[in-house]
C-alpha cells in the first residue's frame, strides 16, 4: 500500500496524461473511506467493499486523496463526455475501486467498463457484487441480454466486465479482454492509480506499449509518484520495503520529465504531466473552498 499523504507539500504524486492519437499517480481507494465520511467526496459504495472507514487521517492527507480524487474523475468525464459514451474504459490494477457504480449513478456510462487486477483481488470483488445487492444491482438494471457470466475470476455483463489478469502477460491480458468484447476501434480511456510503481520499467513499458499500438484512440491517465530520489521518497522505499514491499518500477518515477517519457518511447503522441499542487490549483475553486 503506497501512501500519498505528502501530496500537498511536495509535488511527489503526479499525473501524467497521454494520449495516442491523446495521454497519465500511490495508494489504494480503499483506504480513502475516513475522507469519504467526512464529505471530501462522496462513494456511495466504498462501504460495501470495506467494513469500516479506517483510521482518522489528518485534513492535509484528506485533501491530497480528495485532489486525486477528482482530479482522476474530472478527466475521465471529460473523455465520456467528448465521446459522448461511445468509448470504452479499461481499469488496469482496479482493486477495490468504485468508478463504475459512480458513473452509473451519474449516467455517464461508457458502452463498456472493464478492470482488471489479479485474479485474487477479482475473486473478492465478485464476491462482494454478488453477495451485496446495491452492487449487482446497478450492474444487472444496464444488462439486456440474457449472457450474464459469473464466474470465481470473471464477471462478464453487458456494461461492466472485471476480470482476473496480471497486467505483466501482454498476450494472456490482450486475448482475455477480447473475448469480453473489447473494441479496438472504440475510443478508450486506460486509467492506472498506483499501479505501473509495483512492475519493472520494461513490464510497464509493455503494457503502456500494447496500449497504444492497439487502439485507433486512446488516451491513458496514469497518477503515482514522481520526485523519489529524494529524502522523502527514499524513506518511503525503505518503509515499504521492511512490509516486504517493492517498488520495482521507482526508477520510471524520478520526475515529471520521467513520467512522461515512458509514454513518448512507447508509441503515444502526446504526454503531459501535472503534479498534485498544481492538480489541486486547477481544481473548481468552489468546491475546493468547500
Ligand atoms: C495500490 S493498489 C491500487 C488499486 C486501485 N487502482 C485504486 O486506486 O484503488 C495496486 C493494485 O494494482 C494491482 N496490481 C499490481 N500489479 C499487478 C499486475 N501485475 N497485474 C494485475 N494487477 C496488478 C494490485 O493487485 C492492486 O489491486
Amino acid at each position: 500500500m503506497l501512501c500519498c499523504s505528502c501530496t500537498l507539500f511536495t509535488p511527489r504524486i503526479s499525473f501524467t496524461c497521454s494520449h495516442v492519437k491523446v495521454l497519465g499517480i500511490t495508494g489504494d481507494k480503499v483506504m480513502l473511506g475516513f475522507a469519504t465520511s467526512k464529505g471530501y467526496w462522496k462513494d456511495s459504495c466504498l462501504q460495501y467493499f470495506v467494513r469500516n472507514v479506517g483510521e482518522r487521517k489528518a485534513p492535509e492527507i484528506n485533501r491530497g486523496y480528495y485532489a486525486r480524487v477528482k482530479g482522476v474523475n474530472l478527466l475521465l468525464d471529460a473523455f465520456l463526455e467528448k465521446t459522448e459514451g461511445h468509448c470504452q474504459v479499461i481499469n488496469l490494477g482496479a482493486g477495490l475501486d468504485t468508478t463504475f457504480w459512480r458513473l452509473k449513478d451519474e449516467n455517464l456510462l461508457p458502452r463498456k467498463f472493464f478492470e482488471v487486477d489479479f485474479p485474487t483481488v477479482v475473486a473478492r470483488k465478485i464476491h462482494s457484487i454478488k453477495t451485496k445487492p446495491p452492487l449487482s444491482k446497478p450492474i444487472i438494471d444496464v444488462h439486456a441480454t440474457d449472457s450474464l457470466l459469473l464466474e470465481s475470476h470473471v464477471l462478464d455483463s453487458d456494461r461492466y466486465c472485471i476480470l482476473g489478469a496480471d497486467l505483466r502477460d501482454i498476450s494472456s491480458l490482450d486475448e482475455k479482454l477480447k473475448k469480453f468484447q473489447l473494441d479496438p476501434e472504440l475510443p478508450t480511456l486506460l486509467f492506472s492509480e498506483c499501479v505501473l510503481v509495483y512492475m519493472t520499467p520494461s513490464q510497464s513499458s509493455n503494457l503502456v506499449h500494447w496500449a497504444a499500438e492497439t487502439f485507433h484512440t486512446a488516451m491513458f491517465i496514469n497518477y503515482e509518484q514522481v520526485n523519489m530520489s529524494d529524502r522523502f521518497g527514499q524513506v518511503m522505499i525503505e518503509n515499504l520495503q521492511r512490509r516486504q514491499c517493492t517498488l520495482a518500477g521507482v526508477e520510471v518515477c524520478q520526475s515529471l520529465d520521467s513520467q512522461k517519457e515512458r509514454f513518448l518511447k512507447t508509441g503515444w503522441e502526446h504526454a503531459n504531466a501535472l503534479d498534485m499542487m498544481t492538480v489541486y490549483g486547477v481544481l473548481p475553486q468552489d468546491d475546493v473552498a468547500r
